[in-house]
């Protein structure tokens, strides 16, 4: 950890000392920190030395590894509209370096996802309302959560949402498949429609450590109106950030923006490596797959290595860092054309250059 959580330690004592007020928000049991106009005032970074933290959780690539070592990832999501989403979250992961990458995906949306890329895993499992009758419901959705349960040890991480949809029975399947996740300790990283889902089912996450949640400024804004009712405060947006994880029970978020600021309710983490000024559809999705496999990867190495920072903050330091590289890559090369897939292919470049690896 490159002391981030001293530093805010630091900053509690100070805003005690100096008297904090409330953010006006539901009280959630903290002291306020104006952390933001500590920073602006010139008061101590919460930037962190993210390229460092890459590398102490990338593992090498050792020749007595084998298939499956080096990360298995799931992503569910992909339906009838979005078939995108899921496949640059799921490309993401193996382009970084894992070894294998599902999909769990309607039927509509897998023959479209595997014309993508022979690459990927894609189980056409999930149903959205329309192709179920109502009498067909419960024995449906046991089968599909018993299809993702036959894999669901072997995953290192999972990935909820990207492209998901929102059909109300697909997500109480999907509710089904994270209950057993979460029973099995399997990590999940929730984005786009899985952020619908929790903001709605907040049980579904509430309290297990392994929960990431990466809002966009969408996805954020509802977090908040529902868990700490009010509305963003930028102004005071470090301790909203901290009062929002841990109002959730110490999940990690993730909050994406022009820098992404990551809490697990304890310390607030800021990467603002500048990174691409295109901000086309995708770049969240490819940032969904890239934290599973570094989560998977810090989860490894800490049995190794002794870090204060938890694998999913190391983790999403890490991913956020990685596309950030890969997004300035593909703006050099491709100026106001640049593309999701245009990222993706500099992924495993931007990777390189962090961490080389010897031929
Ligand atoms: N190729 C594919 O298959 C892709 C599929 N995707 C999948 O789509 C699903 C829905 O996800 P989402 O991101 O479109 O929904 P959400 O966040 O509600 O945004 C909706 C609207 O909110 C606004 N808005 C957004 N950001 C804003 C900002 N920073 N600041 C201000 N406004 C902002 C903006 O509205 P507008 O400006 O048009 O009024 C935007 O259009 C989900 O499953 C996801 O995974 C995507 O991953 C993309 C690639
Ligand atoms: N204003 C910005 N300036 C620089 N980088 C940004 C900005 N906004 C977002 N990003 C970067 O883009 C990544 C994706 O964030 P974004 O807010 O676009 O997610 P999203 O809306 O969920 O994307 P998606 O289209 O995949 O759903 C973030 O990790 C962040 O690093
Ligand atoms: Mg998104």
């Amino acid at each position: 950890m490159v002391g981030s959580a001293a530093v805010i330690r630091r900053q509690q004592f100070l805003i005690r000392c100096l008297g904090g007020s409330s953010a006006g928000c539901k009280n959630l049991g903290y002291t306020t920190i104006k952390m933001q106009s500590l920073m602006s005032g010139g008061g101590p970074s919460l930037e962190v030395d993210a390229i460092s933290i890459l590398r102490s959780i990338t593992p090498s690539l050792d020749p007595s590894k084998h298939k499956g070592q080096a990360g298995k990832i799931a992503v569910v999501g992909g339906c009838r509209e979005y078939t995108g989403a899921p496949y640059f979250s799921a490309i993401s992961a193996l382009k970084i370096g894992a070894d294998l990458s599902h999909v769990f995906c309607t039927k509509d949306a897998a023959t479209v996802i595997k014309s993508y890329s022979p690459e990927l895993i894609v189980h056409p499992i999930l149903e959205e309302s329309y192709s179920v009758r109502d009498e067909d419901k419960k024995s449906v959705s046991a089968k599909v959560i018993q299809e993702v349960d036959k894999w669901m040890e072997r995953f290192d991480c999972l990935v909820i949402g990207p492209g998901l949809g929102r059909d109300p029975f697909l997500l109480d399947c999907v509710s089904g498949i994270m209950k057993h996740a979460r029973e099995s300790n399997v990590p999940m990283v929730l984005d786009g429609d899985g952020l619908f889902l929790v903001t709605n089912c907040l049980d579904l996450v509430s309290g297990y450590p392994l929960a990431v949640l990466t809002p966009n400024v969408n996805e954020y804004k509802r977090l908040v109106q529902k868990v700490l009712q009010c509305e963003v405060n930028d102004q005071d947006g470090t301790q909203q950030l901290l009062s929002l994880a841990k109002g959730i029970g110490g999940v990690t978020i993730l909050r994406k923006g022009g820098s992404d600021f990551i809490s697990n309710g304890e310390t607030v983490s800021a990467v603002s490596t500048f990174g691409s000024p295109r901000r086309c559809g995708g770049q969240g999705d490819i940032l969904s797959g890239s934290v599973a496999v570094f989560i998977s990867w810090a989860r490894q190495n800490a049995v190794k290595k002794e870090s204060s920072m938890s694998p999913t903050v190391l983790g999403c330091i890490a991913g956020s860092v990685l596309l950030r590289k890969a997004a300035s890559h593909a703006f050099q090369s491709k100026g106001r054309s640049t593309l999701t897939t245009d990222i993706i292919e500099h992924l495993g470049r931007s990777l390189e250059e962090f961490c080389p690896v010897s031929r």
